[in-house]
């Protein structure tokens, strides 16, 4: 039995937003328990998902439009339930503006006194007769994209620097979107066709993905409530996570390292390319997490997994040399590439954590190499956008590495792309942002 909600929507969507911004939740998983926790019907469901990731979308925007308004500090709650509230009056349009003000007049009420209940209704009575602060009034291009979109002005300067304005503009406004909703087919369980045709009969709007072979996309509702998902012949994926195992090209029988594998996402797929044969070995350095990748691997039908413990650093202790005929390092990385999913990101990451991202990501490429056999591909990807993390760090293997080569893959032949390394940019490709290279081994 699912419990009942305390107060309202916008109540737990206030609550939400406070145990991600003070408590340290991740929105995503925060939100799940919610909706998994309290009964809630579709609509209130689909308001909720809106109203805390529109919010934590735009929070630094909301915080510079309504800012003529606001004098001295607010604690914590205040603050939410206005940014929550000068969202719903900027951005959804269908709720009348009355009914978006005297709800945060009633909240205020139930958590604050008087004053605060004044506060509130003082500042959001002013926005609406005076109208939020102007994004045009900001001169400079580079920090109105900032304010606009809602990022630390650094990330938008490191895109410019590195992709050009017109890239980082439409990353940015990416960045504020919905992902599509893919999965990824288990063919050692069903077929496409069998699939597809199943879900289509229970009512499900799919698709085969337009350029990834194992991938299905939806339009709307969501594959976990699937029997497909349920029986294991789905996982859901982005499309780039499955590019990244694609361009191990792995084989039946091979012998295949995955170094960064937590909760498995890239693991099963590897698993099931290799059609239950061969065998992953799986690491992750958090041990809580080994079990995610284990009951994966169980939900899949997949006995080619082995999953345990390790720091990658260390690995070259863990295994003979030239023991791999694939290695994939799917790094830790500052996860610029999947804001559209964890808003937070962009407000928690900072340029000293990507510097310090891409020495650990060196590190666990090169303690690595030794372990791969000659001929065998060693595959680094990570879910970001920072050359720093990306092409500086391939550019370090290949000077370090002379035997390492970079080469084309079926990633490649999927995307039609030229590059060797492939930089997916989330306004170009519906996917996250993503970033890919493959290396052979030579003598
Ligand atoms: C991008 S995530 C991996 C996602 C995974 N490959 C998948 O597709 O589901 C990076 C993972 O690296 C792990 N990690 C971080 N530092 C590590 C290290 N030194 N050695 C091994 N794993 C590490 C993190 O715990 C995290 O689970």
């Amino acid at each position: 039995m699912k419990k009942r909600l305390k107060g309202n929507v916008r109540d737990a969507a206030l609550q939400l937003l406070m145990d991600i911004e003070e408590g340290g939740s991740y929105s995503n998983l925060a939100l799940n328990n919610v909706i998994q926790t309290y009964e809630l019907n579709e609509k209130d469901r689909r308001l909720l998902t809106q109203l805390v990731y529109g919010t934590l979308q735009m929070r630094d925007a909301l915080d510079y439009r309504m800012s003529p308004y606001v004098r001295g500090k607010l604690s914590g709650w205040v603050r939410q339930l206005l940014r929550l509230s000068v969202y719903q009056l900027d951005y959804l349009t269908r709720i009348p503006d009355r009914a978006i003000v005297y709800e945060a007049v009633e909240i205020a009420k139930r958590r604050g006194h008087q004053g605060i209940v004044r506060t509130v209704n003082g500042i959001l009575r002013s926005y609406l007769r005076s109208g939020g602060a102007p994004f045009e009034a900001i001169e400079d291009p580079l920090e109105r994209l900032a304010t606009e979109t809602s990022h630390p002005l650094w990330m938008i300067e490191a895109w410019v620097n590195q992709y050009g304005f017109e890239a980082a503009e439409g990353i940015a406004f990416a960045n504020n979107t919905v992902p599509e909703r893919t999965a990824r087919i288990n063919r050692t369980q069903t077929t496409d066709e069998e699939v597809l045709e199943e879900l289509t009969d229970f009512g499900y709007a799919v698709e085969k993905h337009p350029y990834v072979d194992v991938a299905i996309l939806l339009a709307e509702g969501s594959f976990a409530s699937s029997f497909a998902f349920r029986d294991g012949r789905l996982s859901i994926q982005d499309a780039s996570s499955m590019l990244a195992v694609d361009a191990l090209e792995v084989e039946e029988h091979m012998t295949v390292l995955d170094l960064c594998a937590a909760p498995g996402g890239k693991t099963t797929y590897i698993a099931e390319s290799m059609n239950n044969t061969g065998k992953v070995y799986a690491h992750d350095i958090h041990a809580h997490k080994i079990s995610k990748i284990e009951e994966q691997a169980t939900r899949l039908h997949l006995t080619n997994i082995e999953a345990s413990e390790l720091d990658g650093v260390d690995v070259k202790e863990q295994y003979e040399p030239s023991t791999f005929d694939r290695i994939l390092i799917d790094a830790p990385c500052s996860g610029l590439g999947v804001i559209r999913r964890k808003p937070e990101i962009k407000y928690t990451k900072s340029e000293e954590d990507v510097v310090a991202l891409s020495h650990l990501q060196f590190k666990l490429v090169k303690e690595s190499i030794p372990l791969l056999k000659v001929g065998g591909t060693l595959v680094y990807s990570t879910c970001t956008m920072d050359q720093r993390e990306n092409e500086e760090v391939v550019t370090r293997v290949l000077a370090q590495f002379p035997n390492m080569r970079l080469k084309k893959t079926y990633a490649h032949e999927q995307l039609d792309l030229e590059e060797e390394m492939i930089q997916l940019l989330p306004n170009e490709w519906e996917s996250d942002g993503f970033f890919i290279a493959a290396f052979v081994k030579e003598e």
